[in-house]
């Protein structure tokens, strides 16, 4: 009978599991993959020695429970003992059962906590081997599908090694060891068991695997109806305004049937699968029953060998019952696994040299692109930038203009080195990227986003993300000249409150303001400034402004620029067209042309405030 609840408490869990990525069944080829798991449970050779301990100590109590029935049956009652004998062996049971708790208990703690940690390592490897890679492998990898890989993956590892494993092993002993003690009590009953056994799993799998494909399915269905309800939910002025009720109706009524039809058969495997178990298990034990019962009234049995091997036989069973489904639970693993070893095995596009060149020192703050052509790995026919060059001398603040699609960012993933070239070169100080440690270079940066990246921390650890050792001095200093200070100061709990999710507690100008004072706190010569385009109201327009202004001040700037004050303020002005440069100089000799920049000023740059000043 506990089939079929078995089943059915596996089958969400299965279905759960398999939604987030496919091919989560797992196949025999991929249980060469726990190999990864073992080796970061080898990192913890004494749990594992405890709980190997522990799991033999709880086998071996397990089986000495009928051991002891059968002492209380034969020598307590049949021997016409006294109340003094039979409590002997009453002690004796008590105390098997006192270790079998403990043992029971140790090794739930060992194992599960080698399940936690090595999922802990696991997480931690993966996470950090992420923090690695370039953009282009979280282009061609969804996020969501990495992070189910970190979160559903890692669960199903972890059920492996806190549960799995030590069930296997466990109930390897008890079965192993259940059959020689049933040997050692009856032979010729052992024997029918042993022939019988076959009878009754055989069928029991067979059903049990058809059921579970079918239950399945069925939660796919059932997936499908949610699909079917929220499109239409989301879309019901549409459905309505085009009058396509009835068939939207019809189109639900199919969904829902379909999974009922599922459901009708997922059941009938149920009932006959509990008809199939009931019958063949009971009927079992009826027969091995009889022919004992014929033993014991011929002599060749005692009532306490057949006591203890109906209670030996039913661990056994239960042994082998579990051990079934160990197959399943390794295959799932080995999917699991072969999943977080791509993560942990993927190898970074961009790395530093065996040995990089050293960027001079001090630095200068020099950028140079050089007959640059760049097409983004996932769009490899189109070209991003086409022969681009650009010296930027340093201190010098470069406004960088253009229609959207021109190129503009493009620049700023190549000077980060998020990006290699197809062809030309991009330098820094002198120093060709690739030849450079990628740190090395990106430390020498400060980049301030269009949309403010906040974490969701406080304002002190925002603000240091720009650099851990700034003290509370220089992250006021830096918030005064973001004009961020009095906001900050009036926060009810200064620089330790937090700002909520993305900053969700601050305005949008305030967020701009706590980027510019991160920025501001890396004090790197090269900035790399991507002007907001949302709108902010004037008096925080003129704040941002003005804090963007002391950021730029001494350093050298690339700027993507929207605002007229940024672009005036430039001393030069390169306005990109389809990854190239089509017209550079300053504002007023640009305006004096008819070209691109004169049409784009009229149309696109926002008149700050402080352009009007
Ligand atoms: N990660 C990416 N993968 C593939 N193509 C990209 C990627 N990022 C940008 N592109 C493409 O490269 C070209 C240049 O994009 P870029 O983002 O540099 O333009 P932009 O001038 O900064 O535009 P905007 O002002 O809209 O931000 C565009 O055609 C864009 O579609």
């Amino acid at each position: 009978m506990a089939v079929p609840d078995q089943a059915s408490a596996s089958v969400p869990a299965v279905a759960d599991d398999a939604a987030p990525a496919k091919g989560k069944r797992g196949n025999p080829r991929q249980l060469g993959n726990l190999a990864m798991i073992m080796r970061f449970a080898s990192a913890y050779p004494r749990q594992i020695a405890c709980a190997m301990l522990a799991l033999a100590v709880a086998a071996g109590a397990t089986l000495a429970i009928p051991a002891g029935f059968k002492m209380v049956i034969d020598r307590g009652f049949d021997a016409g003992g006294s109340t003094e004998d039979i409590g002997r062996w009453f002690r004796y049971l008590f105390m098997i059962t006192v270790v079998l708790g403990m043992s029971t208990a140790l090794r739930f703690y060992f194992v599960s906590w080698l399940g936690e940690r090595v999922v802990a390592d696991i997480r931690l490897a993966v996470q950090r081997n992420l923090l690695k890679l370039a953009p282009s492998f979280f282009e061609t990898n969804r996020p969501s599908e990495i992070a189910s890989r970190m979160t559903s993956d890692t669960a199903i590892v972890e059920q492996v090694v806190g549960t799995t494993v030590s069930v296997a092993l466990r109930n390897l002993v008890v079965g192993i060891g259940g059959i020689a003690y049933l040997f050692s009590l009856a032979p010729k009953l052992t024997g029918m068991l042993l022939l019988g056994i076959p009878v009754i799993v055989l069928p029991i799998v067979f059903i049990g695997r058809k059921l579970e494909k079918v239950a399945r399915s069925s939660q796919d269905r059932v997936a499908n109806v949610g699909a079917t309800i929220t499109e239409v939910l989301a879309a019901m002025k549409i459905v309505q305004a085009f009058g396509q009720e009835d068939r939207e109706a019809a189109r639900f009524g199919d969904a829902v049937e379909t999974t009922f039809a599922t459901a009708r058969r997922r059941i009938t495997l149920r009932a006959s699968l509990t008809a199939v178990v009931i019958t063949l298990i009971f009927g079992a034990i009826t027969m091995i029953m009889w022919q004992g019962a014929v033993d014991v009234i011929e002599g060749r049995l005692s009532g306490g060998d057949i006591a203890a091997f109906v209670l030996t036989g039913g661990l056994v069973a239960g042994a082998f019952g579990a051990l079934t489904e160990v197959y399943g639970d390794l295959l799932r693993a080995g999917g699991a696994a072969g999943r977080l070893n791509e993560l942990l095995n993927e190898q970074p596009e961009i790395r530093a040299p065996a040995s990089p060149i050293v960027l001079p020192v001090p630095p200068r703050g020099q950028i140079s692109f050089q007959n640059v052509s760049f097409a983004y790995p996932t769009r490899p026919e189109t070209l991003a930038l086409r022969d681009f060059s650009l010296q930027v001398s340093p201190g010098e603040t470069v406004a960088i203009v253009g229609p959207s699609g021109a190129g503009k960012s493009t620049l700023f993933q190549l000077a980060q080195r998020f990006y290699d070239p197809q062809a030309g070169s991009v330098r820094i100080d002198g120093v060709a990227l690739p030849s450079a440690d990628p740190e090395a270079i990106r430390q020498r940066m400060a980049f301030v986003p269009q949309d403010s990246v906040l974490f969701a921390a406080s304002a002190r650890d925002n603000l240091r993300y720009g650099n851990w050792t700034a003290t509370d001095e220089q992250i006021w200093d830096a918030a005064r000249a973001a004009n961020a200070e009095e906001f900050l100061r009036k926060l009810p709990e200064g620089l330790d409150s937090y700002l909520g999710e993305g900053g969700a507690r601050l305005s949008g100008g305030q967020r701009q303001r706590i980027s510019i004072a991160r920025a501001l706190l890396r004090n790197a010569p090269i900035l790399l400034l991507d002007e907001a385009t949302s709108a902010l109201d004037a008096e925080s327009e003129k704040l941002v402004q003005n804090a963007l202004e002391r950021l730029m001040q001494g350093r050298t700037t690339l700027v993507i620029a929207h605002r007229l004050a940024t672009i005036r303020s430039a001393d030069r002005i390169i306005v990109m067209s389809d990854g190239a440069i089509v017209e550079q100089g300053t504002h007023d000799e640009l305006s004096a042309r008819s070209g691109l920049y004169a049409r784009l000023s009229s149309l696109q740059f926002t008149e700050g405030p402080l352009a009007a000043e």
